[in-house]
């Protein structure tokens, strides 16, 4: 097996050693020539970056080299694979994107919603500008990126690169869900087959199936609605924020039985709920840099002050090892079925070709080869087209420098509906988001009375 070359973007990410650990248990799946890590925050990424290089070297002595750097040249050239997870703006600017709406009671979330859009009108920029950058040190490097959010990114660099066939966009939700159904059925998720469709963060398990064709959806839903349903993912079981979002799928499933939903639904489906429980002081940003961050960083210093990882747990999570599956699939050809985001082109018969969607595919050193879903009913084609129409005009705001695009986005939006509070909710994410959004303009049309 050929061993890869890997570059993670974002080396300081509060995800990096978990992706380690990942790598390091799917060693075998995704054997490992060189670890590179890039990220524009020297400082952040260093912690990271000597915690790693005394893991990596305790527990992956077959790599033959690790470095970080944040010189693009250096860290993107003779790359194999190229994971990508970048925050613009960092977690404070997403503690902004979730107080602002919660200000005119609307849903404040990192990738739904007003949050959502201030988020994409951050990450567009950064993620056009880092696409070209790889294709210029590594023009057939194989890009996994999960920046959120992923929806936005994904149609952003739909528009930008149509020609790259080797740009993948993905998340780790649905498997993050699955490890849950698989926990339900005690079997192992990735012996579990899904049948799904939808956009990124907006979608719906339309059947889980098991590897010999065995139907489970009837179990899993009885046992959602009767027993509940919890995070099983080391990485968040245990939280209560990610327990209660399980907690709304028993919710969601008896409200609208047909399918199972991807848990980010409960914020068009119930937003008023989802206002009332928020405390706008303490946020999920709040929770995750009193949380997951400062977990992470008190984990990387106590690895450097010990020089070992002897006296630290290390856990490895879904969301890594789903990347390197992914990953995989792709550099050896296995054709494993993963839930990806691909360009629907009739995938989802009644939904137009020129748009991203999120389904299954089969995964190859081709690139992903989604299954066709065929034609989805009134419901959540009127849900996921009002969604599409959202994420299109943020993007379109984007490019267009247009307030009036962005000004529609949110008034479409679910989570947001009337049109005054789109407009205050705008206005304050533009001052709020001043040293990162492209300027928006109003239109230049004039209203007469004709
Ligand atoms: N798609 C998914 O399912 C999924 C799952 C988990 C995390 N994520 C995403 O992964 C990203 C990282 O999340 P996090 O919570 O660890 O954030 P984080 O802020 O801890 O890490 C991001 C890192 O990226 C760096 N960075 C920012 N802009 C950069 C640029 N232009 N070039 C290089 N480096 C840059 C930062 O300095 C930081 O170290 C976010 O976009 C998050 O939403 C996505
Ligand atoms: O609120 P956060 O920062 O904890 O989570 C936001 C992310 O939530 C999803 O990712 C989960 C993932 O599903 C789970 O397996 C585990 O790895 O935790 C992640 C969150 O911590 C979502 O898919 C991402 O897009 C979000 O960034
Ligand atoms: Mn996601």
């Amino acid at each position: 097996m050929k061993r890869q070359n890997l570059v993670v973007v974002g080396g300081g990410s509060t995800y990096t050693i978990g992706m380690i650990m990942s790598l390091v248990a799917e060693k075998e799946q995704f054997p490992l020539k060189s670890i590179t890590f890039y990220d524009t925050n020297a400082e952040r990424q260093e912690k990271i970056a000597k915690a790693t290089e005394i893991i990596l070297r305790e527990k992956y002595p077959e790599l033959d080299s690790f470095h970080y750097t944040t010189d693009k040249e250096e860290a993107l050239s003779n790359a194999d694979f190229v994971f990508v997870q970048i925050r613009t703006g960092g977690l404070a600017m997403r503690e902004q994107d979730e107080q602002i709406p919660l200000r005119y009671e609307a849903v404040g979330q990192e990738t739904c919603g007003p949050g959502g859009m201030a988020y994409g009108l951050r990450s567009i920029g950064d993620m056009i500008e880092l696409v070209n950058d790889i294709r210029t040190y590594s023009p057939d490097a194989w890009i996994l990126n999960y920046t959120n959010p992923a929806a936005i990114v994904a149609e952003a660099l739909r528009r930008e690169f149509p020609a790259d066939k080797k740009l993948l966009n993905i998340c780790d939700m649905p498997a993050a869900i699955m490890v849950s159904y698989a926990g339900i059925l005690g079997k192992d998720v990735f012996d579990l087959v899904p049948e799904y469709f939808g956009l990124n963060h907006f979608g719906w398990f339309t059947k889980i199936l098991d590897k010999e064709g065995n139907d489970h959806t009837n179990t899993i839903k009885r046992a959602i609605t009767e027993d509940g349903f919890i995070p099983e993912d080391a990485e968040i079981a245990n939280d209560p924020s990610w327990i209660h979002t399980f907690k709304q799928v028993e919710r969601m499933v008896t409200d609208f039985p047909e399918y199972l939903p991807n848990t980010y639904l409960q914020y068009y489906l119930y937003p008023s709920q989802m206002v009332e429980k928020e405390d706008p002081s303490t946020t999920r940003a709040r929770q995750v840099i009193n949380g997951r961050e400062k977990r992470v960083h008190t984990l990387a210093d106590q690895i450097i002050e010990d020089g070992t990882t002897e006296n630290v747990e290390l856990e490895v999570d879904i969301h890594g090892r789903y990347m390197i599956r992914v990953a995989a699939s792709m550099a050896y050809n296995n054709g494993d079925i993963f839930i990806v985001m691909v360009e629907n082109n009739g995938t989802i018969a009644n939904l137009p070709d020129d748009v991203m969607v999120e389904v299954p595919a089969m995964i190859t050193n081709r690139g992903p080869k989604p299954f066709a879903v065929g034609h989805i009913s009134t419901f959540y084609k009127g849900l996921i087209e009002g969604q599409l129409a959202y994420e299109k005009l943020v993007v379109d705001a984007f490019y267009e420098n247009s307030y009036e695009k962005a000004l529609q986005a949110l008034t479409l939006n679910r989570t947001v509906v009337d049109a005054p509070r789109a407009r205050q909710i705008l206005d304050d994410m533009i001052e709020a988001n001043k040293d990162y959004w492209p300027a928006l303009h109003a239109s230049k049309q004039v209203v007469t009375n004709q």
